[in-house]
């Protein structure tokens, strides 16, 4: 079914570069709300309920209970990798072409102030496949940590939350990013129709806090192509390295 083309090009311009490339060069983060609208959001929201009941969201990472709590491990957010040509991902295409417009409005804006230090700034021109995670809402988040520790290539986290209705205080769930180098904290609630753009390396380390309800959203990474070839290469040679000793035989140990 035909999108309502809720955003034009020319707003997407508009907001790349009225909001997101200024927020990005000068706090690391932004969200825009109501980035797809009630129709065309509620069609990606319905496509990834369909994904959950049909049993598509799998393989979560196991989340162990609060300390002292009996000792089970409970199933923390549950993922699927989608490319978007998947039947039944209609919508979520049409978002990620969307976020894919938007994006490449921006990256020639990035430029140095990347804080990067590597090469003339941020070429970004490629990304990864959209994961489609799922907390059950058992209580389960999760941990703080940085998307990029150790310069993979990923340069810019997009997530699209779909969650209607939602209040932190009755269902938790707040994305809490910490700003490198700054005293505050970010809380970003994962509302319905709202897109997050953040630096994926240092500059944010992020936690999701314990959801108390379903909690749906899709993520997307782009990579900065330089790092991302670099990574790749050196992945190469780690992978090279170590079948190469598996082929000798064992040194010994030298010992008697
Ligand atoms: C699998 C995986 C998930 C996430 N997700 C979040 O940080 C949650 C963000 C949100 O849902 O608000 N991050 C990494 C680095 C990996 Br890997
Ligand atoms: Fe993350």
């Amino acid at each position: 079914m035909p999108f309502i083309d809720h955003v034009s090009d020319s707003d997407l311009q508009r907001l790349a570069l009225q909001r997101v490339v200024p927020a990005l060069l000068s706090r690391g983060f932004c969200y825009v709300d109501g980035l797809l609208g009630e129709v065309a959001g509620g069609a990606v929201l319905e496509q990834v309920r369909d994904m959950h009941r049909s049993g598509a969201l799998q393989d979560g990472r196991l989340a162990s209970s609060a300390p002292g709590v009996h000792r089970r491990n409970v199933r923390g957010d549950k993922i699927a990798w989608v490319s978007g040509a998947e039947r039944g991902c209609e919508a979520v295409n049409f978002l990620l072409n969307l976020i894919d417009k938007l994006v490449s409005m921006c990256a020639g804006r990035l430029g140095t102030g990347t804080g990067t230090g590597a090469g003339a700034g941020t070429s970004i021109r490629e990304r990864s496949k959209a994961m489609v995670a799922c907390y059950p809402g058992n209580g389960t988040g999760y941990v703080k940590h940085v998307d990029n520790h150790n310069y993979d290539g990923r340069r810019i986290t997009c997530i699209y939350y779909l969650n209607k209705d939602w209040n932190a205080k009755e269902h938790g769930g707040v994305l809490r990013i910490f700003p490198e180098g700054k005293s505050y904290v970010v809380d970003i609630q994962p509302l319905f129709d709202r897109l997050l753009l953040f630096w994926s390396d240092r500059r944010n380390p992020h936690e999701v806090q314990p959801s108390y309800a379903t909690r749906y959203a899709i993520t997307v990474w782009y990579f900065d192509s330089e790092e991302r070839a670099e990574a790749k290469r050196r992945f190469r040679d780690l992978a090279a390295s170590t079948s190469q000793q598996q082929q000798q035989p064992p040194q010994d140990s030298g010992s008697s």
